[in-house]
């Protein structure tokens, strides 16, 4: 019989010594913060070392040891990133497996070292590398969760292996590089050889790379592409040779990195597997672009980390200062600079499919089948059940993250802190306060929503990758600074007390108080799923800028999310310390690594809200069964594989559209419809000033050196279509994007109804009257067409107010389904109403997009190439629905169009654009006469001289 969690606990005495008792703890338990190695710099500084303690000298000569292979590391990573966006979480991984072949073929099989570093770095880096670009390839068309996901796959698989194969004890290497035990003093620091060597060959292979740029073609075209990616693309530059290159230098980068500072820290699979994410921040330093400024950053990384050691050393409140720094650079730096990092969004080639919903019915069944044997487990599990109480904390915390992840599309790294927090708020209001279980629980809960808000911060400036860096570094970060201070964990070795509740002091009381947290919790999240808020969350992940075009303040979503999921989290750990008696910084529940084995269950779990918890938490139980002392690493290899497996994939299959039929078909048919009668839509107000519609004045828009729009003026005003035309790449999007506020790099103003709204955001404007469609259809996909039209008004009556984005009075429910069912019925997409969007064609796209707009009510539209995809029949009929609502609701619209016949038929009043000029503007019939329109379109003398003088200008 296993022990259960909470015995081994009370065998050790120590909270510290995690039992491997829940899925994350499985995964995870080995993963707590590698203290030895993050503190690893004060090792390089030994009071040998140190001629002058209160000396920063031999503190900055320790960090620039380290900071060199901090940067080595880091360039590989960048390298790698930039030239296949794979951001490879699992680089340290491919360090650790050098490191163990190093030692494997030079201390276990006496292969000389210069051998058996040629084969380890030399021969298996660059085979690594090689099918590291077979995996990148496949990741790369998918979103940025499996992205990550399938990186971490890699580390656990590594893991696994090492353990499997070497044991968990920390292996000591000798150091191989010749001069070893010899020093030397450099400004009266004593640097042993061996350090100094790891510097030179660090410092060295950076400088092989830096010539390699220069000197060769492959070198030449990587080098243009780290600085814009978008180069890969172009004609002439091999993309897949050049991919290849970048992976194999990489890799071999990760290589000897592993070998150099394996005789350092030792061969520890975890030490070295996340040996690199210290590595994260001279990364961003460099703008994950430029490889000498990372590898300066490398350094600045490693220095401030030795020079806080020196700060940190007999100061206990700062003890985790040192291994701190990396992150606090990490997450400050993302901070300041991410909005620069973040590129326009790129669109995954991979849509997102629907999750299906079974009929009600089915539903309820299954939830029966489930509910059901959970409900007896205590009565057949005996001494495991404290096993299964873990597991349903684990699937609590995994509703938490995937309100943030699955629903609203954002990623959270740190989501273990949340949980820490709450425990740690519990037992002091519980214990300290004196405050009833049930109030402490909630309250302690309650502490983590303003540190839910505060994370929210990069959530509003980041998004994707940078957002998952950041929330990374911030759970390190407060794991290594907080963890340890006596307010949070105390100074026992056990931690905080955790008491039971007095009406469930047994664990098959309490098992029952977890699983009724779970029941509600689940409850909860598939409201929010079915309420406003859950439509703005998911139309957020969908399409932020669509969402925001239709007056939402997704900032204020954000941070809505944010704060409930922290909420949650709370609550699973304070539970789950409950379960244990106590909760500890050792714990790996608490642990940041843990939140990336979070976010890889929740990007594996099948189903759709919120059965997908169940399946991973099972995990948790597994170790109750299978005791052997290979469990975890066979788990951590299976678990790895899988995340591989589905994130090459882009997920798990979804129900076969045969079974979906199939389940349809058993739907109970309700008598009538509940279709909302359509209210008509609602004439736009044109009283007083509102008239005037929107205004343009000396409109400049420039992209660096290219000046994209030049002086644009123009007007479009209420109850009238007004055409904006001109080639390709003539500034149209661009001035589109100034007007509804998607583009703040400009000058000159615009006005809507007269009024200056050159500042404020996209939202503010569309609540102000002024919406748009988009070039590429900005839809969510995962929403019903009915749902995605619905958020064209209730975006708007939400708005910026954080209570009227998660619930809607009657009134406001009733009219947004109103105008939805109206806006349908015009667009002729009613019986497209319960269809996901992602299943449209591109012209019942295109509508969708139109009705949405038309739901919100605006009186000024931008409608940017409503016709490109659509066939003959599509445009005339949609140039029939256009010209018909503006009569009907005297809306103004702004048209960008390359349909000349539409244009002609359309628009009453042409601006003609070219090269980023207003060349022509005038009536249909005096743009059509026009020779210097027809010079634009057909490519004349006058085309190519506008060109010259543009470039002379910018
Ligand atoms: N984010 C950006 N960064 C750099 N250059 C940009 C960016 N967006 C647009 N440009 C450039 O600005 C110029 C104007 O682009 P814009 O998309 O506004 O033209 P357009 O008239 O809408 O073209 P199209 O009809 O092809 O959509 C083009 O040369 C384009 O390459």
């Amino acid at each position: 019989m296993p022990a259960s969690p909470r015995s081994r606990l009370r065998a050790t005495g120590s909270g510290a010594s995690s039992p491997a008792s829940s899925a994350t703890e499985t995964w995870a338990n080995r993963c707590a913060i590698p203290r030895s190695f993050a503190r690893w710099p004060s090792d390089a500084a030994q009071p040998g070392d140190i001629v002058n303690a209160a000396d920063l000298l031999p503190f900055i000569v320790s960090g620039i040891v380290v900071g060199t292979v901090y940067g080595l590391a880091a360039g590989g990573l960048v390298l790698t990133y930039k030239t296949s966006g794979i951001f490879n979480f699992g680089h340290g991984a491919l360090a650790t497996a050098a490191a163990y072949a190093f030692y494997s073929l030079h201390v276990v099989h006496g292969v000389a070292w210069p051998v058996a570093l040629i084969l380890s770095v030399l021969v298996l880096g660059p085979g690594l590398g090689l099918l590291m670009e077979r995996f990148a390839a496949k990741l790369a068309p998918q979103p940025t969760t499996f992205k990550i996901v399938g990186t971490i796959g890699l580390v656990l698989v590594v893991q696994g292996v090492a353990v499997l194969t070497y044991g968990t004890t920390t292996i000591r290497v000798k150091q191989f590089l010749p001069g070893a035990g010899r020093s030397f003093a450099v400004l009266g620091v004593v640097v042993s050889y061996d350090k100094a060597m790891i510097a030179a060959v660090a410092l060295a292979s950076v400088a092989a790379l830096w010539a390699f740029f220069r000197r060769s073609r492959t070198g030449l075209a990587m080098r243009a592409v780290v600085d814009d990616p978008a180069l890969l693309a172009m004609r002439g530059t091999d993309a897949v040779r050049v991919r290849r290159a970048a992976w194999i230098i990489g890799s071999t980068f990760a290589a000897l990195s592993g070998v150099l500072i394996a005789p350092l820290i030792g061969l520890d699979s975890i030490l070295l597997t996340f040996m690199v994410v210290q590595a994260f921040a001279a990364a961003v330093i460099g703008r994950f672009s430029n490889i000498p400024l990372t590898l300066v950053g490398g350094i600045v990384v490693g220095i401030a980390a030795s020079v806080a050691e020196k700060y940190a050393l007999g100061t206990s409140w700062l003890s985790g200062l040192p291994a701190s720094v990396p992150f606090l650079i990490l997450f400050v730096v993302l901070l300041i600079r991410g909005r620069t990092l973040v590129s326009p969004r790129v669109r995954t080639h991979v849509r997102p499919s629907s999750p299906y919903r079974a009929p009600g019915w089915v539903r309820a069944i299954a939830g029966a089948v489930v509910l059901v044997p959970l409900l007896v487990v205590p009565e057949l599990v005996g001494d495991r059940l404290s096993f299964f109480t873990t597991g349903l904390a684990t699937a609590l915390m995994l509703l938490s993250l995937g309100l943030l992840v699955r629903t609203s599309g954002q990623v959270s790294l740190c989501h273990s802190v949340f949980a820490a927090i709450g425990a740690v708020a519990f037992s002091q209001l519980h214990l300290d306060l004196g405050l009833p279980w049930l109030v402490a629980v909630l309250l302690g809960a309650l502490v983590a929503v303003p540190i839910g808000a505060l994370v929210a911060i990069p959530a509003i400036r980041l998004s994707g990758l940078f957002l998952a860096l950041a929330t990374f570094g911030f759970g390190i970060l407060v794991q290594q600074l907080l963890y340890p201070q006596t307010w949070m964990f105390t100074s026992f070795a056990q931690g905080r007390e955790m008491p039971h509740p007095s009406f469930a002091e047994e664990p098959e009381q309490f098992y029952y108080v977890v699983l009724a947290a779970l029941f509600l919790t689940a409850l909860t999240v598939v409201l929010i799923e079915r309420s406003r808020l859950g439509r703005m969350l998911r139309g957020m992940a969908g399409s932020p800028e669509g969402v925001s075009a239709m007056g939402l303040s997704t900032s204020v979503t954000r941070v809505t999310v944010f704060c409930v999921s922290a909420f949650l989290a709370a609550i699973a750990g304070i539970l789950l310390g409950v379960e244990r008696n106590f909760a500890t910084g050792g714990d790996a529940f608490f642990g940041s690594y843990n939140s990336l084995i979070l976010l890889a269950m929740l990007a594996l779990a099948p189903f759709a809200e919120p059965w997908y918890a169940l399946l991973p938490a099972i995990g948790a139980v597994v170790p109750g069964y299978f005791t052997g002392a290979d469990t975890t690493s066979w788990l951590n290899i299976i678990f790895g594989v899988s995340a591989v497996l589905v994130s090459m994939a882009g997920g798990n299959p979804t129900m076969p559209t045969r079974w979906r039929a199939r389940l349809d078909r058993l739907a109970w048919r309700r008598g009538g419809s509940s279709r909302p009668a359509p209210a008509a839509l609602p004439r736009v107000r044109e009283e007083g000033d509102r008239a005037a519609g929107l205004e343009v004045r000396e409109l400049t828009v420039r992209y660096g050196g290219l000046m994209a729009v030049h002086g644009l003026s123009l007007d479009a005003p209420m109850g009238k279509i007004t055409g904006l035309i001109g080639p390709n790449g003539a500034g149209k999007t661009s001035t589109f994007d100034v007007c509804s506020g998607f583009n703040r790099r400009h000058g000159g103003r615009v006005l809507l109804h007269g009024s200056d709204v050159t500042g404020r955001s996209a939202a503010a404007r569309a609540r102000n009257g002024l919406g748009r469609t988009f070039q590429s259809v900005e839809l969510c996909d995962t929403l019903t067409v009915l749902e995605n039209v619905r958020l064209g008004h209730e975006a708007g009556q939400a708005g910026a107010n954080p209570l009227a984005q998660i619930v809607a009075g009657p009134v406001a429910w009733r009219t947004s389904r109103q105008r939805a069912a109206a806006a349908l019925e015009r667009c002729g997409l009613t019986h497209l109403a319960g269809t996901p969007a992602g299943e449209l064609s591109t012209g019942q796209r295109r509508l969708a997009e139109l009705a949405r707009c038309l739901a919100g009510g605006f009186d000024v539209l931008l409608l940017d190439e409503p016709s490109a995809g659509l066939d003959p029949d599509e445009t005339a009929r949609f140039g029939d629905l256009v010209l018909s609502v503006v009569q009907e609701t005297g809306v103004g619209v702004l048209l960008i169009e390359h349909d000349m016949a539409l244009v002609m038929r359309l628009c009453g009043y042409l601006y003609v654009l070219d090269f980023g000029e207003l060349i022509f503007e005038g009536t249909p019939a005096a743009v059509a006469a026009s020779p210097v329109v027809q010079a634009a379109y057909l490519g004349s003398d006058v085309a190519v001289e506008r060109v010259d003088e543009n470039t002379r200008r910018s």
